[in-house]
């Protein structure tokens, strides 16, 4: 049977339970997942005076073809984002400037610096999005940043942060589509702090100064990315989720929820609703943390599953900005793209293609019995037929060939640096 008519059957099955399967697949073509440019250099960046990747997050293993110049990770991500169905974004970090050789001090950092991406981005129909590189840097070497003790050193890393809201303002400007700048810091303490306090007084302090200068948010939206802990902030981290909560909450800032940045049995999926109901907007790093924050690939596991449902069914496919942030360099960076991004995308399809309006009808009343017994069912239904279709319409590979073009790219581009 070809792909199609495997469609028309599945489409029918769905059809029988009221989904809209056309629509359903119409409105997935418009969603743009935030694809990190870092999963394919290893969180390396192109500075002039590499630092060791520092901050708290490590990457694991040593696969060969790891993208070392700016043209190598255009052209890998050129490679995975034909394999991915949709239109997407790409989301870099402050250490992928282009500086020609130059030490640039990241505090000093320009547009400029970013051209090349920006043309690449316009040729590729992408959008772009952002973050300061506040890790791997000398000044960042005892954990510590726009929480730091030393004015010195916080003033460094604000100027930095409004340098990259600046960047991102003409990634915005430039590409017709605003940026996202999502500010993280590792800012923590290994062991039990004997002041909670004043570290977190001091980084609103600093957020209050990168946001005093204005910038219109037809180019530029900005973001706060909480954390639970991270290698050396096992006691403490500064930025944790209640602060930036209230913090985003109270100035008008977008939070971003990264899965592997909670509480192991705390899932990402039960707290949007909830946020949505007191901002207009979040975004998210859609990562998988096992057993820590470790940025395994997204697999489409249960709570991705959810991730989706709750975005589709809630309405919230333009209020929730999905991003994704892992990094494994155990295996071909291309196929880590390829398949956590395609998972995502999968995971939006999946919830599209569940009866939402009468599971939810059934909750309503109190019919448990069926609602258990039909998200049960769903679950095998022929979604894959549908996934398979869109594929083939969006014109990249169905099922597993991607991996044959993976593996010839490997043999002709990967194996040769
Ligand atoms: C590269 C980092 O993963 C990223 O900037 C940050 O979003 C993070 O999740 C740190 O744990
Ligand atoms: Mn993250």
């Amino acid at each position: 049977m070809s792909v199609t008519e495997r469609y028309e059957n599945a489409k029918e099955v769905y059809e029988k339970w009221g989904v809209n399967v056309e629509g359903a697949l119409e409105q997935l073509q418009n969603v743009p997942i935030s694809i990190h440019c870092w999963q394919g250099d290893d969180v390396s960046g192109f500075e002039v005076n590499q630092q060791e990747l520092s901050g708290g997050i490590d990457v694991t293993g040593n696969y060969p073809g790891k993208a070392k110049t700016p043209e190598q990770l255009r052209s890998d991500l050129e490679k995975a984002l034909s394999l991915i169905p949709g239109k997407h974004r790409v989301n870099l970090h402050m250490i992928y400037a282009e500086t020609n050789g130059e030490v640039v001090e990241r505090d000093q950092l320009e547009p400029k610096h970013f051209e090349n991406w920006v043309n690449w981005a316009k040729e590729n129909g992408l959008g772009l999005d952002f973050n300061p590189t506040l890790f791997a840097h000398p000044k960042a070497d005892d954990g510590l940043t726009l929480s730091h003790p030393n004015k010195e050193v916080r003033d460094y890393w604000i100027r930095h942060c409004i340098a990259s809201r600046k960047i991102a303002a003409y990634f915005g400007k430039e590409l017709g589509t605003p940026a996202l700048t999502n500010i993280w810091i590792p800012d923590g303490y290994k062991d039990i702090p004997s002041d909670r306090l004043t570290p977190r007084q001091r980084l609103k302090d600093s957020l209050d100064e990168i946001f005093k200068v204005e910038i219109d948010e037809k180019y530029n939206i900005d973001a706060v990315e909480s954390k639970l802990f991270g290698i050396g902030s096992e006691a403490y981290v500064v930025g944790s989720h209640e602060f930036y909560l209230g913090y985003a909450l109270k100035n008008n800032k977008l939070c971003l929820l990264d899965t592997g940045h909670y509480h192991p049995t705390e899932v990402v999926s039960n707290k949007i609703s909830a946020m949505l109901l007191y901002s207009d907007q979040l975004a998210l790093h859609v990562s998988r943390p096992v057993r820590w924050d470790s940025d395994h690939v997204v697999i489409l596991d249960d709570e991705l599953k959810e991730i989706g449902m709750e975005i589709v069914r809630n309405g919230a496919l333009d209020k929730v900005r999905i991003g994704l942030d892992f990094f494994d360099a155990s295996i071909n960076r291309v196929a880590a793209w390829t398949i956590g991004t395609r998972n995502m995308i999968k995971s939006l399809l999946y919830a599209m293609l569940q009866p939402n309006q009468h599971l939810k009808q059934l909750q309503e009343e109190g019919n448990f019995t069926e609602r258990l017994a039909l998200m049960e069912e769903f679950k095998t239904y022929p979604f894959g037929a549908i996934w398979d279709y869109y594929c083939e319409k969006m014109g990249v590979p169905v099922q597993e060939t991607w991996l044959e073009e993976v593996n010839a790219y490997e043999k002709e581009v990967l194996s040769k640096r």
